[in-house]
């Protein structure tokens, strides 16, 4: 077999398993983190309420830049939190700040999607049942 051939197949086939790992990482802490089952939820709550407000384009793009930041801040909170675990299980102030810093990226931007929702939908809520 070509020397090249085998070098693209071995990446590809790299790329794909990379690919299923990241999948797997996400599943495993849907599995295991209990505030990224509730974020999906109320992710999943947000595309109804999309649909059902018949919410523009431009505001769908919003929706799930918002979306996306709250579960990737989620990931990467986890991701932190088992490195932390896996360093040192005593009690440590910088693994205390690790921590409590990583959840303020997630409260942050859990705040900002939560603005970005009642900007969005709130005011097609109220059209709905007011009018
Ligand atoms: N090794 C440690 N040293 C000092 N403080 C810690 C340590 N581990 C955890 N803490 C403190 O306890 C809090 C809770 O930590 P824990 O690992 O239980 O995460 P958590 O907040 O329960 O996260 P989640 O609910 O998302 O799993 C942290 O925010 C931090 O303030």
């Amino acid at each position: 077999m070509n020397s090249d051939y085998k070098d693209k197949r071995i990446k590809k086939n790299s790329q794909l398993s990379s690919f299923r790992l990241a999948f797997l990482g996400i599943c495993s802490a849907f599995m295991k983190e209990r505030n990224l089952r509730i974020h999906f939820c109320l992710m999943a709550i947000v595309v109804i309420l999309g649909f059902f407000c018949h919410i523009s384009l431009h505001e769908w793009m919003f929706i799930f830049i918002a979306i996306g930041l709250v579960i990737s801040m989620e990931l990467m909170n986890t991701a932190l939190e088992r490195v932390v675990d896996l360093v040192t299980k005593e009690y440590h102030p910088l693994a205390k700040q690790a921590k409590d810093i990583a959840a303020g990226a997630v409260l942050f931007s859990a705040i900002i999607a939560l603005l970005i929702g009642i900007i969005i939908i709130l005011p097609k809520l109220l059209d709905l049942y007011i009018y």
